[in-house]
């Protein structure tokens, strides 16, 4: 099956960042990110160091309100946030905030106390809301209007793959700070350690690049959205005060046809003197009116832009995860959220979002408690996150002819397993190990269940689906993250002893075995849900055959061959009942989504088939022996399965055919009233056995069908109505025997109609997403920060 390129293939990541204005501020981006991450750490960790002295529920309770001012702001206010962000320089704005950060940042160790770190972080977290507008409009004016959502991406991208970079920095100074400190005692304690002192220089960096960046300096509001057509004449006056640019625009090295510019200056008439001072007066009248006109008529079209940009914006706002995230939660589960499938996928996703949250949440603490303090926090939220990221990269590649749908519960399970282990085993090193497993299960879980619900979603609500499972996924893991320290704190530490051996219960362990053991309940429940129907191919034979890449063996389906990979279905019905139409509209579909379809039909789709045909339709051949008739259709049958359907299938192409092995059942057998059975068996042998898994029948009465029809008619369709009437009833009680196979139609409502009814029934059988296009959407994976995604 082949599938559209992704936005996020490496090479045209290569050719947006080959836009130099463009790479600067995505450098300021990703230095913006990974002074997120490093905040985030310093701050858990800080919380933790300041509070060691006081009452054993204080420190919990400081991790739960850092990680709570990160969730909180983001979720409340990015919608206010983001207008008021609209009225402001974009380039000022990203400069600002970073700035803001960076200094509020260092501030926080210097001055050493709980309530100004939970100020500091507060006001940090509520400056960082405003960079997400200002990104969004920086990239407008930075790159062609094409390229735009290509961008878009790889700035969200900054926002991940700086996660574990920035745990990586932050475990390696936290570590250098302890041997400092234990070598030089003057170089101990809290606001000694150098991982705290690494996010403000980070975010100072990004916002000095922000500032070289040509970043267009004007508001979103104000940017037009089209390059205006230039004047015939240029003008020698000022134009209207609505026409002015509101600011110098920088220039940027991109093509400047491709980028939005200021409305140009106003055209005026160049009038000559005459003599005549009636004629002049009048004139100038004219002229004056000419461009009154003009004016009233640009000052329109201005406005007229603003509103739809305006409109745009909004638009875009409600499925704006970094600008309206309780919008978009709202919307998505009202949208996404409806259906079996969908909502087994979004609770595996959201579930191993959450466990992966209890980790973040008590990873502090127990890191403490495993003597590994702040770096070992760091190696444990760097092994999550780098986790993640392979899980998210590898998750297309994995087991590429294993079934998606298992493989989701699987990497579910897996990663549950591994928190238990977490939560049960007491050693750091082994924690470290487990949590590469638990992410690396969270981000294979989250690619395959995005490209899944993506899949399963209508056309219309489609492009929602990342922003809403990105903005769902990051408050999942930030609650739980909130959540997890309470219950760590109530449950507190304890040691069992056995005689001599004595096993530490950490609350914070505790935690990630009641997280790990819900986790599994829903990873056993979407198992269950994905897992097919009974009969299919065990799960071990499937997955050792996909470990050893060769085809599963004893596949439900298979015939005297082993059952190809594509998808075969099949339309069937009488004359005139649309057979042909529907095939067009669905190959239109199908093939949007990035499916090879191959549609084909029956009788004449071979070089030998068209010779068939014509035998079979010619009225020449009016009063056929009925065995011959039978014995003609399977012979082209047999043809076009060899020559046409079997090698589309090979190759994982969906094949769509108009008519197959059930016409000849009802039109020679119903029809001809020859025996069923021995043309199925004919039929079962000239096909190989090859069965279609769909079969829709569109049921019309005959003579409704014939009617649609007109014209001159074949052999066939020239046959009486009372054979027809036989045809019809032979489908009829062909999809009633075989239900499960069939789906019958109501062919006589609107097209439109029947397309959608056919759609919802095929999108299940669809074959599992293909990697490529997986990653472009998986590229929506949630981060534990916060504007970049
Ligand atoms: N749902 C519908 N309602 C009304 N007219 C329809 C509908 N679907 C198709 N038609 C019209 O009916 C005629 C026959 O449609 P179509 O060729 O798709 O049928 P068919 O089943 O492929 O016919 P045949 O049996 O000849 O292969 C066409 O003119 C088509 O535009
Ligand atoms: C496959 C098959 C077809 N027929 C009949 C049904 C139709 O009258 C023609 C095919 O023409 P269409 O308009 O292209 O559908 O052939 C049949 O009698 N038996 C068969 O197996």
């Amino acid at each position: 099956m082949s599938r559209s390129a992704s936005l996020g293939a490496p090479g045209e990541a290569r050719s947006v960042l080959a836009i130099k204005p463009f790479r600067r501020l995505w450098i300021s981006l990703s230095l913006s990110g990974l002074g997120d991450w490093l905040s985030l750490l310093a701050m858990v960790s800080l919380a933790v160091v300041l509070t060691r002295d006081a009452a054993p529920a204080v420190p919990y309770l400081a991790v739960s309100g850092v990680l709570a001012l990160r969730l909180l702001p983001w979720l409340l206010l990015s919608a206010p946030a983001a207008r008021a962000a609209d009225r402001l320089d974009p380039r000022f704005t990203l400069v600002g905030a970073d700035a803001l950060r960076g200094l509020l940042y260092l501030s926080v160790p210097l001055v050493g106390r709980l309530d100004w770190l939970l100020a500091a972080h507060l006001l940090a977290e509520a400056a960082a809301l405003f960079r997400a507008p200002a990104k969004e409009a920086a990239i407008g004016g930075l790159v062609p209007k094409k390229r735009v959502a290509q961008a878009d991406r790889i700035a969200l991208l900054a926002g991940y793959w700086t996660a574990p970079v920035a745990a990586g920095l932050f475990a390696v100074l936290a570590g250098v700070g302890t041997v400092l400190g234990a070598l030089a005692p003057a170089l101990a304690g809290p606001r000694a350690d150098l991982a705290l002192y690494l996010a403000p220089p980070v975010l100072l960096a990004a916002a000095a690049i922000a500032w070289t960046a040509p970043v267009q300096g004007r508001p979103r509001t104000e940017r037009p959205e089209k390059r205006p057509e230039p004047a015939p004449e240029p003008a020698p006056q000022q134009p209207a005060a609505d026409e002015q640019p509101t600011q110098e625009v920088r220039t940027v090295e991109v093509d400047p046809n491709e980028l939005t510019a200021p409305i140009g200056t106003a055209e005026t008439l160049q009038v000559p003197a005459l003599p005549d001072p009636e004629e002049q007066k009048a004139k100038e009248e004219a002229r004056k009116a000419e461009e009154a006109k003009r004016k009233a008529e640009e000052r329109a079209r201005l406005r007229a832009e603003r509103q739809a940009a305006a409109e745009e914006r909004r638009k875009a706002r409600r499925t704006g995860s970094e600008t309206d995230p309780l919008g978009t939660l709202r919307d998505g589960f009202r949208s996404a959220g409806s259906g079996a499938l969908p909502r087994a996928l979004l609770l595996g996703m959201l579930g191993s979002f959450a466990a992966g949250g209890a980790l973040v949440g008590v990873g502090r603490i127990l890191a403490d408690r495993l003597g590994a303090g702040s770096a070992g926090f760091g190696v444990l939220f760097g092994a999550l996150a780098a986790g993640a990221v392979l899980g998210v990269l590898a998750g297309p590649r994995t087991l590429r002819q294993f079934s998606r749908r298992r493989l989701f519960g699987l990497a579910l399970g897996a990663s549950a397993v591994a928190l238990l282990l977490i939560g049960l085993i007491p050693n750091m090193a082994l924690a470290a190990v487990l949590s590469l497993a638990v992410g690396a299960g969270t981000g294979l879980a989250w690619t395959i269940g995005l490209t899944l619900l993506t899949q399963e979603a209508d056309g219309p609500t489609r492009p929602a689906i990342p922003a809403f499972a990105y903005t769902a996924g990051r408050t999942a893991l930030f609650a739980a993250a909130v959540v997890a320290p309470l219950p760590a704190l109530l449950i507190g530490d304890h040691t069992l002893a056995v005689r001599e051996l004595t096993y530490d219960v950490l609350g914070s362990g505790v935690v990630l075995v009641i997280a790990a053991l819900a986790a599994l309940v829903v990873a056993v429940l979407c198992y269950r849900r994905m897992n097919g129907e009974p009969g299919d191919v065990p799960l071990v034979t499937e997955l050792l055959a996909a470990l050893r890449g060769v085809p599963v063996p004893g596949d439900k389906g298979a015939g005297e061959q082993e059952r190809p990979p594509g998808t075969f279905i099949v339309l069937e019905g009488g004359e005139g009942a649309g057979k042909s139409t529907q095939v067009g509209q669905l190959s239109v579909w199908l093939r949007d989504e990035g499916f090879e379809v191959v549609t084909t039909r029956e009788p004449g789709s071979t070089r030998l088939g068209m010779r068939l045909r014509a035998l079979l339709l010619d009225k020449e051949h009016t009063g056929m022996s009925p065995r011959a008739e039978a014995l003609l259709y399977a012979a082209d049958r047999a043809d076009h399965v060899n020559e046409v359907i079997l090698p589309a299938l090979r190759r994982g192409a969906i094949v769509i055919s108009d008519r197959y092995v059930d016409s000849t059942l009802a039109y020679q057998g119903a029809g001809r009233d020859l025996p069923v059975s021995e043309i199925a068996r004919i039929n079962d042998w000239a096909t190989a056995g090859l069965v279609p898994q769909l079969t829709v029948l569109l049921d019309l009465p005959a003579e409704d069908g014939l009617a649609r029809l007109g014209g001159t008619t074949d052999r066939i369709e020239a046959e009486s109505q009372e054979f027809h009437d036989r045809v019809r009833r032979g489908f009829l009680d062909l999809a009633e025997r075989d239900a499960g196979r069939y789906l019958v139609v109501d062919a006589r409502g609107p097209a439109e109609q029947i397309t959608r009814e056919i759609q919802r029934r095929i999108r299940p059988l669809l074959p599992d997403p293909v990697p490529q296009d997986a990653e472009a959407i998986t590229g929506m994976m949630p981060v534990v920060k916060d504007d970049e995604g």
